[in-house]
């Protein structure tokens, strides 16, 4: 398996304080990778070890299979989003991306710069200069920043934090078909549907510890060992509940019933045939059965918990 980012044991302390202890983190190439934690877990930190602004107590880093600190070669193929108040005040968007292009050493025509901001949807604010750009804009031309290189990875911080409701489905489409197109996205952010809807794999930092990672579907049977099930059928007899409830003995318990539902955990899906074959016996017909699976919400809450 080749991996974007490697990280081994990374410990990272400021004076007698350790912010990270023992991070390790693997992140497949092309994938959509999100990084979690509440504020003060040592995302920060860890990014900014990443993007070469801090340095490692203890431990490695590889990124795109280089040891830090990279080579030029290897940095040039690395975007990072900027902290929005880095922006060069009275230089327009398209000036800014030509000015960072320049210095990547990537530069284009610019034709190339104007498609970047109009996947951004910043077409019209291309000769508006930045000081004038409202927060939402700022972080458009941040995503566009770090695109500017066409990297092979790509770091964004809270690239939807305090953008309106239509631009974030325009970054969601953006970060999208940078996945397709074989980047890999490494993405910061507290918005736990985003991350939810895009990422492929998750990690979630606690107090400077990597508490789980894996893709959602590995968290979920993590942390959610039993399932819950709902099921909605035509109106029940008395001795449906007797029946369920001797069906399920030792497999689960019933949450939750009316004549026409019940909700009932499961340790596994292999009784599920074993109740819809009981209700067909039963005359009873069956015309839904849910399985209800933990949101990343209460996946993340379940884990930061769980120290
Ligand atoms: N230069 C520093 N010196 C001392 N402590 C630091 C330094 N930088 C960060 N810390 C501490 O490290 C811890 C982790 O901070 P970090 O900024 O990495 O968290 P975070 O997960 O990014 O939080 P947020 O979501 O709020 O951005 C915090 O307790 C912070 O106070």
């Amino acid at each position: 398996m080749s991996y974007a980012i490697e990280v081994k044991n990374v410990t990272k302390e400021f004076g007698a304080k350790t912010v990270l202890n023992q991070v390790s983190m693997q992140v497949k190439k092309g994938s959509i990778f999100g990084f979690l934690g509440r504020n003060g877990a040592g995302k920060s930190t860890l990014v900014n070890i990443m993007t070469g602004i801090s340095f490692v107590t203890k431990g490695s880093v590889h990124l795109l299979g280089e040891p830090l600190p990279l080579s030029s070669a290897v940095q040039r193929k690395i975007g990072v989003m900027p902290d929005y108040s880095m922006f060069y005040e009275d230089m327009t968007a398209l000036q800014h991306l030509r000015y960072f292009a320049k210095l990547l050493k990537f530069e284009q025509p610019n034709a190339y710069y104007m498609n970047l901001l109009k996947q951004v949807g910043l077409e019209d604010a291309a000769h508006v200069k930045t000081k004038k750009f409202s927060f939402g804009m700022k972080k458009k031309l941040g995503i566009a920043q770090a695109l500017v290189n066409a990297p092979e990875l790509i770091f964004l911080d809270e690239p939807t934090s305090g953008v309106d409701a239509d631009s974030i489905l325009g970054i969601h489409e953006i970060i999208r078909n940078l996945a397709k197109k074989g980047t890999t996205v490494f993405l910061t952010s507290h918005n736990l549907d985003e991350v939810e809807k895009l990422c492929d794999e998750v990690a979630i930092m606690e107090n400077g510890v990597v508490r789980s990672q894996g893709t959602l579907e590995e968290l979920r049977t993590r942390f959610q060992p039993t399932l819950e099930v709902t099921m909605k059928h035509a109106q029940a007899s008395k001795d449906s509940k007797a029946i369920l409830t001797k069906l399920i003995e030792n497999h689960g318990e019933i949450l939750d019933s009316s004549p026409e539902h019940f909700t009932f955990t499961l340790q596994d899906d292999t009784m599920i045939p074993v109740i819809t074959r009981a209700f067909a016996q039963m005359k009873i017909d069956v015309y839904r059965i849910e399985v209800n699976e933990p949101s990343l919400e209460e996946i993340f809450l379940d884990v930061a918990s769980s120290q």
